[in-house]
């Protein structure tokens, strides 16, 4: 599941050097930081929308869209989607055992 977040961080990592007027990406690393928590904002709103209308390809095409943009958060701050992983396994990786072993999380 994690190889096409890799992938993904190699274009956004590979988009610093592009001219802004080529790429979406690159146009928004010109645009700078709150160009891009901007769209993180708008893309949050619209998942919340789509999940009040509770139409599923739209939940996760708006996920879709937030998920793309937090990945160009990181890159533009210099961090890897795999970080984030990391922490998720490591947060999931304690309850998920309990859970398996049939105790109580927490
Ligand atoms: N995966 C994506 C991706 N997901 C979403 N988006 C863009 O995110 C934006 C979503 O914003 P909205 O829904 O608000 O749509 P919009 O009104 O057109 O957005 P704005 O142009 O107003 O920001 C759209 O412009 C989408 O095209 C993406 N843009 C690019 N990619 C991939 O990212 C890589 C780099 O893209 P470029 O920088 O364009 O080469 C390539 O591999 C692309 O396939």
């Amino acid at each position: 599941m994690s190889e096409i977040l890799e992938r993904l961080a190699e274009v956004l990592e590979a988009r610093k050097g592009a001219d802004p007027k080529s790429s979406y990406v690159a146009g928004l690393y010109a645009k700078g930081l709150d160009a891009i928590l901007k769209k993180i904002g708008e893309e949050a709103t619209e998942t919340v929308m789509a999940a009040k209308d509770g139409v599923p390809e739209r939940i996760v095409s708006e996920i879709t869209d937030l998920w793309f943009h937090t990945l160009v958060l990181l890159a533009y701050q210099g961090l890897r989607p795999e970080q984030v992983l990391l922490e998720l396994e490591r947060r999931f990786g304690v309850s998920g055992i309990e859970e398996k072993a049939g105790r109580t999380a927490r």
